[in-house]
């Protein structure tokens, strides 16, 4: 396929996720499956151009002056691809496929607005509703850190140190230029991709098959680093969906102690057998059944809630979450999040600790709900995160944000990871 189809198709998806409210994966999933001749090459540029519309939506959008699929998709080539206006018309000419190109009336409307002078949600690229929660955490900085949600994210790899070491990961992976992350002390990057480009399928190597490395983006890898699992210890991760930081819990802790990995959803868990099987894990219990958790209350030596939440941290690999969002449901998750920790506490042994981790960017599902967990509960110690990370990745490093070195929030602007929030607390008695 040349632009001009990729582009007509792109739009077509945009359409269809925009009148019948479905998330990118779906819309892409189904497009495939009703145009087969589309091989993977014309799949992923077609892909990269309904997540650029989706990421720049809002510049696009203000800027053509239309609430449309097709600002959207041209607003990708030129704010996410970077091509010029005379590019994409000389691009288009002639190929029978191609949308219209772009009117007079378009290209006057998009050469005459100012990107500058547009309001700071859309600068931000982020729904209006969400500024004032993004006030709350990052201030006069928030629209850089906002914006930084629409930029395309790296494919990121934990090493598993169960099975394999850095060099040996990298050396099998020399040939799809991955190179080591900035702050993780495991982690692997292969760098965003530019215009069609796609990443490889990791997934489909032999060193994945043999469990030598996961999918991890680099935030998630830090705060699985922060939890500072040790050998020996008894933890529950309460909140352990497919399991991505229990394997990472279980590498640190090199097999021994014991983790056990709980959720509510058994779908959201069932992934995690297969997962451990092929890294090695040995010291993980799953436990797919609440009541079966009735005999740890009160010993753990770590509790971890890696808490549901709006997944605003992820926004730059899930830019059609950002315009599902709402703030009704930004509040639904909190009041989820703070009965989670009331329950999870419990299990915690006196002189025990009990971590918070969300991947969302906002102030409310963050440091307000360890702050209002405090309040209620006075016999609990909030302990600095910021000692941690300096004991474990040194001072050298992109700092994250923290108020007063207690807890920490990461994010694609200060730490080029996806949004992630930590904080530690300790059970006094
Ligand atoms: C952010 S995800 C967990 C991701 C996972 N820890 C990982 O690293 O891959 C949040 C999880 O919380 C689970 N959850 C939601 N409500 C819960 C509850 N009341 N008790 C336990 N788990 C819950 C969800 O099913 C979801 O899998």
């Amino acid at each position: 396929m040349r632009i001009g189809g990729r582009l007509a198709a792109a739009i077509e998806i945009l359409e269809d996720m925009q009148a019948r409210h479905r998330p990118a994966a779906e819309a892409l999933r189904d497009w495939g499956a009703s145009h087969r001749f589309a091989g993977a090459g014309d799949r992923a540029a077609i892909g990269n151009i309904v997540y650029d519309g989706l990421r720049h939506r809002a510049m696009s959008r203000w800027r053509f002056g239309a609430d449309t699929a097709r600002a959207d998709a041209f607003g990708a080539l030129l704010s996410g691809f970077g091509l010029g206006v005379e590019e994409i018309a000389s691009k288009l000419e002639g190929d029978r496929f191609a949308p219209e190109t772009m009117t007079d009336g378009e290209i006057e409307r998009w050469r005459g607005s100012d990107p500058r002078s547009a309001p700071p949600d859309i600068r931000a690229n982020v729904p209006g509703w969400s500024e004032t929660f993004f006030l709350e955490g990052f201030g006069e900085d928030w629209v850089n850190e906002a914006s930084a949600l629409s930029t395309r994210p790296p494919v990121d790899l934990r090493v598993n140190t169960l099975k394999a070491d850095g060099e040996k990961v990298e050396r099998a992976l020399a040939k799809d230029g991955v190179r080591r992350t900035a702050i993780a002390r495991n982690g692997l990057r292969i760098p965003p991709v530019d215009g069609f480009g796609r990443h490889p399928n990791v997934q489909a190597t032999p060193e994945f098959q043999k469990g030598w490395f996961e999918i991890q983006d680099e935030g998630s890898q830090i705060v699985s680093d922060l939890i500072f699992a040790q050998q020996k210890e008894q933890i529950l991760d309460f909140c352990a969906g497919g399991g991505g930081k229990t394997l990472a819990m279980a590498a640190a802790m090199d097999n021994r102690g014991q983790i056990h990995a709980y959720d509510a959803d058994r779908g959201r868990l069932a992934p995690i057998v297969e997962r451990l099987k092929r890294s090695g894990v040995r010291n993980v219990q799953v436990h797919s059944d609440r009541s079966s958790l009735d005999a740890l209350k009160g010993k753990m030596d770590r509790v971890v809630v890696d808490a549901p939440c709006t997944g605003s941290g992820t926004w730059r690999r899930k830019p059609d979450a950002k315009w599902r969002l709402t703030e009704a449901q930004l509040r639904t998750r909190q009041a989820e999040q703070s009965a989670i920790l009331d329950e999870a506490s419990a299990f915690v042994r006196p002189g025990g600790y009990l971590v918070y981790i969300t991947c969302s960017m906002f102030r409310a599902e963050n440091e307000e709900q360890v702050y209002a967990f405090g309040e209620r509960n006075e016999e609990w110690d909030l302990l600095s995160a910021g000692e941690v990370w300096q004991d474990l990745f040194g001072f050298d490093k992109p700092s994250p944000w923290s108020e007063d070195l207690n807890c920490i929030t990461l994010t694609p602007a200060a730490t080029n990871t996806d949004g992630f929030f930590f904080a530690v607390m300790q059970k006094l008695s």
